[in-house]
């Protein structure tokens, strides 16, 4: 059932305790690559000022994890975008994007880099939406192929994207 919440998410970074619940939301939303809950107190602890968290009534409905390339600042990776199903095609997913790219640890990001599989149609549709309303152009290259997964594991091909460069500020 969707819910309908213009008015009452609260955007804010994750911390170490938000950890298990951003576990389950990646589990529940059965789109992305569900990595361990400890992976996700990590980015609670060490990474949060560039990850965003939605809130809505107590619970955590939103996520999106980031980091800034050690190779070259300027290069935000981001590496997950989960919305619960509850609450998706509500803008959520660009509201924590928007907000995570207006954070202090986000200033001098020129270039916004993320994987999306084929099947990722909501991120994929976030993505360039976000660069065609922007008029910041956008690529896309090879990234990490199926064939660099286990055997077995039939993980999709995970296209790069580039949105790039940002000349103003989000
Ligand atoms: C933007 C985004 O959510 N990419 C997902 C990459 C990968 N499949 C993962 O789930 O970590």
């Amino acid at each position: 059932m969707a819910v309908n919440t213009e008015t009452e998410i609260i955007y804010r970074n994750p911390i170490a305790k938000d950890g298990a619940s951003v576990w389950e939301l990646i589990r529940d939303t059965e789109t992305l690559d569900l990595n361990s809950p400890y992976c996700y107190m990590l980015l609670g602890d060490y990474f949060n000022d560039t990850c965003m968290i939605a809130e809505h009534e107590g619970d955590i409905i939103g996520f999106i994890s980031a980091f800034r390339s050690p190779r070259n600042l300027e290069r935000l990776f981001v590496w997950q975008v989960a919305v619960a199903r509850t609450h998706q095609r509500q803008g959520i997913a660009k509201n924590m994007l928007t907000y995570l790219l207006k954070q202090k640890a986000c200033h001098g990001v020129r270039f916004i880099e993320a994987t999306i599989s084929p099947s990722n149609k909501a991120s994929h549709r976030l993505f360039l939406s976000f660069a065609e309303e922007r008029s910041i152009p956008s690529t896309v290259t090879a990234g990490y192929g199926a064939d660099m997964f286990p055997d077995r594991s039939n993980h999709e091909d995970e296209p790069l994207f580039v949105i790039g460069p940002i000349i103003n500020e989000i």
